[in-house]
């Protein structure tokens, strides 16, 4: 593996989605723990493989070419059986030598909850134990809860929680990525297709109503929802019935229903970007989760926990008092995730197992909602990277000698559209 692509793979762990890094040769090469967990198998069996079985015109063959970020939905080529779809987010990647990689995070759109995962939640102050409470309160109820709170504060463990101690339990727990379920997307992934329904759809596929009958819906992010799929949405929950895209039949599911957002949504209702109607609908049993930076007490628990699982068994961390004070008086803007992340990174730079106070390093606050991205961020969101810009310049300015400045022919190389050629141009001051 070049050295730029060791680089990136040991920045790989501080992401807690399962990412895997794909070179320009379309070769995967390298995945992160969260990845080989997700998917129960080990990174030799992935890195060095092509990035998938026909990857003549694959979409990281695409995104190589037109350096567009991009999500969807695709077969996942890990299960031998080929039935699971895995929900994929790929961005262009820089890393420090301004070598260009693809980043994929790739999650499973049937996710099964971790055994042990109601017991990873961890936390004893009194605020902590307030929003369990609550959750168990939750959990009792048949309800549809909404969980508030900031970035990273752990509304998709509490979600996992509630489904876990509800009556729901023996059904599946099913996330539903709101971030990319575009208006292309939307029906078909969440109430099904038929056969034949539209190019590519070769067989009739369940949809994750479908999926979770009997179980937990989890609708992560649900402020992203476009607008215009909100009313499909409020009709399959207040009826309880939905028609597969390309289908007659009405079917039928018995789902319980959590979100989550980092959002002000009673804001956005305000704003007219969120139906109101469904605000309610969703919002009947509303959970905060706290923020880290107001039960710093559960610091040393945390501490603890996330070194015990970095330990892995074998010999563990320890913390020096200064390392330490110097957590305790940080503000955890990005939360658990950000504390996690941080002690990742610590746990890799100390020496002889012990952190120190100069091992401590905070993830700069990300600019904004950048396509691109560097795999260290706190947020989900990935922040852009300097660099990329000046690579994809250089690239379609190539382009631009190539064919005499003529768009049509730039677009259909890079194989997007002239529109998405014509906002490049503008971004990018080409044009
Ligand atoms: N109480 C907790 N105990 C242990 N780990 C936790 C706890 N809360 C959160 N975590 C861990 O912190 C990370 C972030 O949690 P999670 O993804 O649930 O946050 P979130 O609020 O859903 O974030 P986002 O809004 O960005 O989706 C995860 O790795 C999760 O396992």
């Amino acid at each position: 593996m070049p050295q730029s692509a060791f680089t990136l793979e040991s920045l790989l762990e501080t992401h807690d989605l399962p990412l895997v890094i794909v070179d320009a040769e379309l070769n995967v090469v390298a995945v992160n723990r969260a990845w080989e967990t997700g998917f129960g198998a080990s990174r030799q069996s992935r890195v060095g493989k092509p990035c998938c079985p026909d990857n003549r015109d694959c979409r990281h063959r695409k995104m190589f070419r037109t350096l567009e970020s991009y999500a969807g939905v695709y077969p996942d080529y890990s299960d031998p059986d080929a039935a699971s779809s895995l929900n994929v987010r790929g961005f262009p990647l820089l890393d420090a030598d301004a070598t260009l990689y693809l980043g994929e995070v790739q999650t499973p759109l049937h996710k099964c909850p971790s055994a042990d995962s109601a017991a990873m939640m961890v936390g004893k102050s009194a605020l902590f134990n307030e929003f369990r409470t609550r959750l168990c309160q939750a959990a009792e109820t048949q309800a549809a809860v909404m969980l508030l709170g900031e970035t990273g504060t752990g509304k998709e463990l509490a979600a996992e929680f509630v489904h876990r101690n509800s009556k729901q339990a023996h059904g599946e727990f099913v996330i539903v990525d709101c971030t990319i379920l575009g208006e292309d997307l939307f029906e078909s992934e969440l109430f099904g297709h038929e056969k034949g329904a539209f190019t590519g759809a070769t067989a009739a596929k369940k949809g994750l109503f479908e999926l979770a009958d009997n179980g937990t819906l989890f609708f992560d992010e649900i402020g992203d929802l476009p607008l215009s799929q909100q009313p499909k949405l409020l009709r399959a929950l207040e009826s309880g019935q939905f028609r597969r895209v390309g289908g007659t039949a009405m079917q039928k599911a018995k789902v319980r229903v959590v979100c989550a957002t980092h959002r002000n949504l009673a804001e956005m209702v305000k704003n007219g970007q969120f139906r109101e109607d469904l605000f309610y609908r969703l919002s009947v049993f509303p959970v905060e989760a706290p923020p880290l930076r107001q039960r710093k007490q559960d610091l040393p628990i945390l501490i603890d926990h996330f070194l015990g699982q970095l330990a892995a068994g074998g010999a563990g961390y320890s913390l020096t008092q200064p390392a330490l004070v110097r957590l305790i008086q940080y503000d955890w803007p990005g939360n658990i995730r950000e504390l996690r992340n941080c002690l990742q990174l610590a746990a890799g730079l100390c020496k002889e197992r012990q952190i120190q106070d100069s091992d401590i390093h905070f993830m700069q606050r990300p600019a904004g909602n950048g396509e691109t991205g560097s795999v260290a961020g706190w947020q989900r969101e990935t922040p852009p990277l300097a660099g990329l810009a000046q690579y994809e310049a250089e690239f379609i300015g190539s382009l631009m000698k190539k064919y005499q400045g003529n768009r049509k022919l730039i677009a259909a190389e890079m194989n997007i559209s002239e529109r998405t050629l014509y906002r490049k141009l503008n971004r990018l001051h080409l044009s």
